[in-house]
């Protein structure tokens, strides 16, 4: 990877983490996911947040800061917008080799900074809207941008080149070529590939901070905005306000209403709740209401919840497993829970043996999410005639409704 001038004198870093790991540990990243890392060249030299300790990202940076006659000597301050080890995890390292380069962080950053990095010395709490000239018409401007997702984050703004760094806001998952850095270097297939990964990643990973993303981005929008840097993914500088937007959109389906989709989650044991599958997607496609279709454990989570979050419409079948609901689905409940997949149309079906259970379960479990459920088509045994109708006019029915309350705010 080579280093990229953005703008006169400003560059960004990368490296990518390799398609097959998991982000945060968590997360598939079938196609990867870029860590950018910046530099502001004025009289004097800031870098905006580094990289992970992992693989050679410390050398393969490093590389990238000789090529533009940067490095850890001629470094005067050193920007942490957001403390989390994919940004920092060199930071102890790095430091070590020039302790006098200063480091700028909010408030709520100093106790992480020494915590996680053993470092106290030089390390200066901005004041929300500081500033700090670094000379040659290059002034950075700092914004407390709390919960987006850390409670420490911070953004850094380049007033002069009205450049954006917003660490984890505004990103993506999948690997970033230093060839095609920009949204305007990128072919419509990749517009719409990053698209989605910015709705996977904003869902697994900025969700259930919402309310605070709707707090920044109307803080933020009082700022002239030419290029958006984040710390992951491309750069938008042809139509910055295209992420801006998408990410607005996003924080609003918390709240409800999502688009007019409707996302299917299924799990069965021996194939009983397995065959009124078909016949709700049938109902519901009957109302030309896109589906998405999902089998657990199967299916992976990260991507459940990016089409779940986008979904005015939910439907789940499972039966019942120890008095309670199927164990891979009440994973999945546990994870809208913590994400806040809230403000649905829900509709669930499914059989038991002999007394039920799952009903029950799923009921108390999804208390706090605010979703209204259609009645449910709940069974003993193999589904008969019966069931196999109902599931169709309940998916038809669905859909009605999400076409009904499903917002417009979708592309
Ligand atoms: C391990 C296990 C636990 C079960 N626990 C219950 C239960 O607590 N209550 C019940 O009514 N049925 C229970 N059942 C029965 C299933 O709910 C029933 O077989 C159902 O038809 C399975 O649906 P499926 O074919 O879609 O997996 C259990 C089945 C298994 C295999």
């Amino acid at each position: 990877m080579k280093s990229v001038e953005i703008t006169k004198d400003v560059y960004r870093l990368g490296v990518n983490i390799e398609p097959g790991n998991l982000f945060e540990g968590i997360w598939s990243i079938p196609d990867g996911t870029s860590i950018n890392s910046y530099v502001v060249r004025g009289d004097k030299t800031a870098v905006i947040d580094l990289t992970q300790d992992k693989d050679d990202f410390p050398r393969s940076i490093s590389s990238q800061m000789d090529e533009i006659g940067v490095n850890a000597d001629n470094i005067d301050f050193i920007i942490i917008n957001h403390m989390e080890p994919d940004h920092t995890g060199w930071l102890k390292d790095f430091r070590s080799k020039n302790a006098e380069m200063m480091i700028y962080c909010s408030k709520k950053a100093v106790p992480l900074i020494k915590e996680f990095c053993g470092i106290v010395e030089n390390v200066h709490a901005i004041e929300d809207g500081e500033t700090l000239e670094l000379g040659q018409g290059k002034t950075l401007q700092f914004f407390d941008t709390p919960n987006i997702h850390w409670p420490e984050t911070m953004m850094t703004y380049l007033i002069e080149d009205q450049i954006l760094f917003s660490c984890d806001a505004f990103g993506s998952y999948g690997e970033v070529d230093d060839t095609a850095v920009f949204d305007d270097q990128l072919s419509d297939d990749q517009h719409e590939f990053f698209e989605k990964e910015a709705l996977r990643y904003y869902a697994n990973i900025v969700a259930s901070f919402s309310t605070f993303v709707e707090r920044g981005l109307k803080k933020l929008s009082e700022l002239q905005i030419k290029m958006i840097c984040p710390s992951h993914g491309i750069i938008w500088r042809e139509n910055p306000s295209v992420i801006v937007e998408r990410y607005a959109r996003f924080a609003s389906y918390m709240k409800g209403p999502a688009c007019p989709e409707i996302t299917v989650i299924w799990g069965s044991m021996y194939g009983n709740t397995a065959k009124l599958v078909s016949e709700v997607i049938k109902g519901i496609r009957s109302e030309k209401v896109p589906v998405h279709q999902y089998r657990v454990p199967e299916d992976d989570i990260g991507f459940i919840l990016a089409d779940a979050w986008k979904s005015a419409g939910i439907v789940l079948g499972m039966p019942t497993y120890e008095y309670k609901m199927f164990p891979p689905m009440a994973h999945v409940i546990d994870d809208f829970n913590r994400k806040k997949v809230q403000n649905k149309k829900a509709f669930r079906f499914g059989s038991y043996g002999w007394s039920g259970g799952a009903e029950k379960e799923l009921g108390t479990a999804t208390e706090n999410l605010k979703w209204e459920f259609l009645e449910s088509v709940e069974w003993q045994g193999a589904p008969g005639e019966e069931e196999m109708k109902l599931a169709y006019q309940r998916g038809k029915e669905l859909a009605v409704l999400v076409k009904e309350f499903a917002g417009k705010n979708c592309e």
